[in-house]
């Protein structure tokens, strides 16, 4: 729409830029602001005052001029977007799930040797290297928080340049923290790090410097709890960004498959999904990492849960037709690039339901064209915004056979 020369903000671009009907894009604004000819904006009914005092610096955030009405909107309009880009029309789509301020339960920082000795940690600064120091954070869950600011004492102690990448996640026991290229030398510094993990109660301390992560502080074996199972949790294993997106996941997942007779979980990681289904329901659950296989096989013993977990490659040695006869019910979570191999077996299949996982519309979309193409329909989609205050975006799909 254009007001005397001034053109308004229609959507969210996938980069964060606002973009006007005729396809200017213009940073910093959010829906419903007017744009002048000379970039001069006003703000509209959708334009709030970030909430910190970092954004714009800081790179952990992107979006925090938009309120949750637009942020809410720019999550469902992309897997909107996507869908019908592929000749897709969800028959329902439910209201978006956008994960709260300060539950964000994993983050990877940086810290460096700043000025006058103190150490700096921080998200990467907007397209830069440079690290802005987190004194405030809207996003982090409070434990994450005050970790970083612990971690930026000890460090500023250290003597001696450093520039190390931080690995912070919120499991049972406390937080899970893995530096790497920090190097601990001799028996002084050995003994302030755990000094350190002893004071801050952590859960694990893991170090790595160039060779592979290995465990240097872990008071008793950690776990994390997934459909009320504990979980053991291997260093670096994947984990949804909060508590209550994996709750909107699984919860989507659980309403959908909850009847089946017998559940394919694939790209299964720990078992985030086969732990969230019914306790009755025979899983199998396929993964290529070995740790994260091994993790979910002993929980799953130990927790009498009929759960086959399996090692497999999936994007090489997709599961076959024959073998998903057995399956009324597939869940699929895979990473970023999507799994075109396995979906194209899943569409020879007659699996009946299939919910799909995806952290990327744009490959769910050319997938689900796979499963659309052999008569399955997009019966729901659930947007969810886990990441708050970016433009990354997460759905929950389901498709039917036709005749379901
Ligand atoms: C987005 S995560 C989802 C994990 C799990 N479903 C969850 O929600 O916690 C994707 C998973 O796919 C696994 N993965 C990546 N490539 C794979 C492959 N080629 N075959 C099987 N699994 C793979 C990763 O190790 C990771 O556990």
């Amino acid at each position: 729409m254009s007001v005397s020369g001034l053109e308004e903000i229609i959507r969210i671009a996938a980069k964060g830029d606002g973009v006007t009907a005729s396809g200017r894009h213009v940073p910093g604004t959010a829906p419903g602001d007017l744009v002048a000819a000379d970039g001069t904006i006003t703000r509209g009914p959708h334009h709030i005052d970030p909430p910190c005092r970092l954004f714009g610096q800081c790179g952990g955030c992107e979006l925090q001029q938009v309120d949750d009405t637009g942020l809410a909107d720019m999550v469902k309009g992309r897997v909107v977007h996507a869908a019908r880009a592929q000749g897709m029309e969800p028959a329902r789509v439910a209201p978006t799930h956008l994960s709260p301020p300060r539950s964000r339960r994993r983050a990877s920082l940086r810290a460096v040797n700043g000025g006058g000795g103190r150490a700096l940690i921080g998200f990467h600064a907007a397209g830069s290297h440079r690290v802005v120091d987190l004194r405030e954070c809207h996003v982090l869950a409070p434990d994450l928080f005050t970790i970083s600011g612990r971690l930026r004492n000890y460090l500023s102690k250290r003597k001696g340049k450093f520039s190390a990448e931080i690995d912070l996640t919120l499991i049972d026991q406390g937080v899970d923290c893995t530096i790497r290229n920090l190097p601990v030398e001799g028996l002084e510094q050995t003994e302030d790090l755990l000094d350190f993990c002893r004071d801050t109660a952590l859960a694990r301390l893991s170090l790595d410097q160039g060779f592979g992560a290995e465990t240097f502080w872990e008071p008793e074996p950690v776990t994390v709890t997934l459909g009320g199972v504990a979980v053991p949790f291997p260093q670096g294993a994947f984990l949804q960004a909060t508590q209550d997106g994996e709750d909107a996941l699984t919860g989507a997942v659980r309403g959908w498959l909850g009847d089946c007779r017998a559940v394919a979980d694939l790209f299964a990681g720990l078992g985030t999904f086969t732990f969230a289904l019914p306790p009755h329901i025979p899983v199998l659950a396929a993964e290529a990492a070995r740790d994260a296989v091994l993790a979910c096989k002993a929980a799953a013993s130990r927790h009498r849960r009929p759960v086959e977990a399996v090692h497999r490659d999936l994007f090489r040695n997709p599961l076959q037709p024959a073998e998903l006869a057995r399956f009324d019910g597939v869940v699929l979570d895979p990473p970023r690039a999507g799994a075109r191999s396995q979906v194209e077996q899943l569409a020879a299949s007659g699996v009946a339901k299939i919910a799909y996982v995806s952290c990327n519309p744009v490959s769910w979309s050319r997938d689900g064209a796979l499963l659309a193409a052999a008569g399955y329909r997009l019966a729901e989609v659930r947007p969810v915004g886990q990441f708050r205050w970016s433009t990354h975006v997460e759905l929950a799909s389901l498709f039917l056979k036709d005749g379901e």
